[in-house]
C-alpha cells in the first residue's frame, strides 16, 4: 500500500501550473470522487477551463436514492471532490469548512451533467467558491452551491492512516 507521505508528497506535487485545458491529476487512486481504484469511487475527469474547472459526470445506480434518482449525499460528494480541483489552480492544499447545495431539480441516474466551478474570492485563509451543474443535453441546472474551503499544510492529513486495498499509486 502507498504510504501517506507517499500520498502527500505525490499530492503536494500537484500544486503546478496546469495549462489551460489539461486534464487536471486525481487527488490519489482511491479517493471517493476521482480516484481511478475506488469501485464505490465517482471517477471524476476535471479540466481547467481559465479560471476555474470543469467536469461531465454520469451518475449510475451505485448512487441512487429515490429510484432513478441520485442520492442528495452523492451529489454533494461529487460536488466537494470537483471543489477540491480548483485548489490545483491555488498555491498549495485546503479543506472543505462549509458545504451548501440547493437542490433545484433531481439529478438523474444515466443522465449527463456538467459541472462549473471557479473561486469567488480570497481572504487570507480562506477561499469561498461556487459551483453548478447542468445537464448537458438541455442546459437545465439543477444544482448550484457554494462553499468554503480552508488551507491548512500538509500536517493535516496526518491526522488519517490509509486503509484497505484501493490505496495503490497516487492517482497522476
Ligand atoms: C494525501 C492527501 C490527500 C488529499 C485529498 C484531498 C481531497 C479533497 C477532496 C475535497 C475536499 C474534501 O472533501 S475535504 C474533507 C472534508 N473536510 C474536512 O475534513 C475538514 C474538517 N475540518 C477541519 O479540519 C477544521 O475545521 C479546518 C482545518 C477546516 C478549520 O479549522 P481551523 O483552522 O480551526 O479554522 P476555524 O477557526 O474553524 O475557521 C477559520 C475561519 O473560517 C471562518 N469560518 C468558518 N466557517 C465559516 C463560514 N461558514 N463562513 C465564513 N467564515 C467561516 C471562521 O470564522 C474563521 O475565521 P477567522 O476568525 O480566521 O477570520
Amino acid at each position: 500500500m502507498t504510504s501517506l507521505e507517499d500520498l502527500i508528497s505525490t499530492w503536494a506535487a500537484k500544486f503546478r501550473t496546469h495549462p489551460d485545458g489539461s486534464r487536471l491529476p486525481a487527488h490519489h487512486a482511491a479517493c471517493l470522487g476521482c480516484g481511478e481504484n475506488n469501485p464505490h469511487g465517482h471517477h471524476l475527469r476535471v479540466h481547467r477551463e481559465g479560471d476555474g474547472v470543469v467536469a461531465r459526470h454520469t451518475f449510475d445506480e451505485r448512487h441512487v436514492g429515490a429510484p432513478g434518482i441520485a442520492h442528495g449525499g452523492a451529489v454533494a460528494a461529487v460536488v466537494d471532490d470537483f471543489y477540491g480541483f480548483l485548489l490545483y489552480l491555488t498555491d498549495g492544499p485546503a479543506v472543505t469548512r462549509n458545504l451548501v447545495l440547493d437542490y433545484l431539480a433531481p439529478v438523474l441516474l444515466g443522465v449527463e451533467y456538467e459541472l462549473r466551478a471557479n473561486i469567488t474570492r480570497t481572504e487570507g485563509r480562506k477561499l469561498f467558491v461556487e459551483a453548478t451543474m447542468s445537464e448537458v443535453a438541455t442546459s437545465r441546472r439543477v444544482v448550484c452551491s457554494t462553499a468554503l474551503f480552508l488551507k491548512v499544510d500538509v500536517g493535516h492529513f496526518l491526522q488519517g492512516e490509509p486503509t484497505g486495498s484501493f490505496g495503490q499509486g497516487s492517482g497522476q
